[in-house]
């Protein structure tokens, strides 16, 4: 689904991902490290949002940076999340439907929106935009969603009701990359952990290899 040969980018003098060279599977990869590891830099590159200083990075066969049909086969979710902040969220959701096809209404009463969605997003709290930003990556019935800490700004109640859906989606056939430092609750159904720290993978297998080994359980 993804795969990455010698991936390098950098920001000027730093180097935020270093020569990485990776293949991800179908499920659901959970992508742990430190503070300024590189995970953000390898998630926008998967989206396309940037595009590599050296390297390949392939998403289903094709490259994101420069084929929509491979964009259109995905849904992102950054953080902190990327809205237009004088819509609503319902406009934004619609607008998203428009390019990428689909229905709304089963994400809107999946991921409890309506109490806010005719709202402009400018008046969200960080825990409703966080929300709005999860639900805008299945618009368009996506086979693969990246998320950048989805957990992030939730509260106790809304963070196991968001990774119950996650789970129920990946259950459904979704596979999902996931970026979270809140990653107790991933370890639950994740396939695959891999760690990225120094812009390198450090650690990479089954949730019990990855995990023992960091002695996360
Ligand atoms: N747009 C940018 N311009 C300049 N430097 C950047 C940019 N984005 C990331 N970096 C740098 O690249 C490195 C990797 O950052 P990145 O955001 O990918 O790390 P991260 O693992 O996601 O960190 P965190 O866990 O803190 O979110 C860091 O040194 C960061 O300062």
């Amino acid at each position: 689904m993804i795969r990455t040969k010698h991936l390098t980018k950098r920001f000027g003098h730093i180097t935020a991902l270093d020569s990485v060279s990776i293949g991800i599977g179908e499920g659901v990869t959970l992508i742990l490290g430190p503070n300024g590891g590189g995970k953000s830099t390898f998630l926008n590159l998967c989206a396309g949002t940037y595009r590599p200083t050296e390297g390949v990075i392939r998403v289903f066969g094709g490259d994101p940076w420069a084929d929509a049909n491979v964009r259109q086969r995905f849904g992102v979710s950054f953080d902190p999340p990327a809205l237009p902040k004088h819509r609503t969220g319902r406009e934004w959701l619609e607008f998203l439907a428009e390019i990428r096809g689909g229905s709304t209404s089963d994400i809107i009463e999946a991921f409890s929106l309506g109490g806010f969605l005719d709202r402009r997003i400018s008046t969200y709290s960080a825990g409703m935009m966080k929300r709005l930003s999860i639900a805008s990556a299945f618009v368009g019935e996506p086979e693969l969603v990246l998320l950048d800490e989805p957990l992030v700004n939730l509260d106790f109640d809304a963070i196991p009701e968001i990774v119950g859906l996650l789970e129920r989606f990946a259950s459904e056939g979704l596979s999902i990359v996931v970026v979270s430092h809140i990653w107790k609750p991933f370890l639950e159904f994740a396939d695959r952990v891999v760690v990225i720290a120094g812009g390198r993978v450090k650690h990479d297998g089954s949730v019990e290899e990855v995990a023992s080994a960091l002695s996360l359980i």
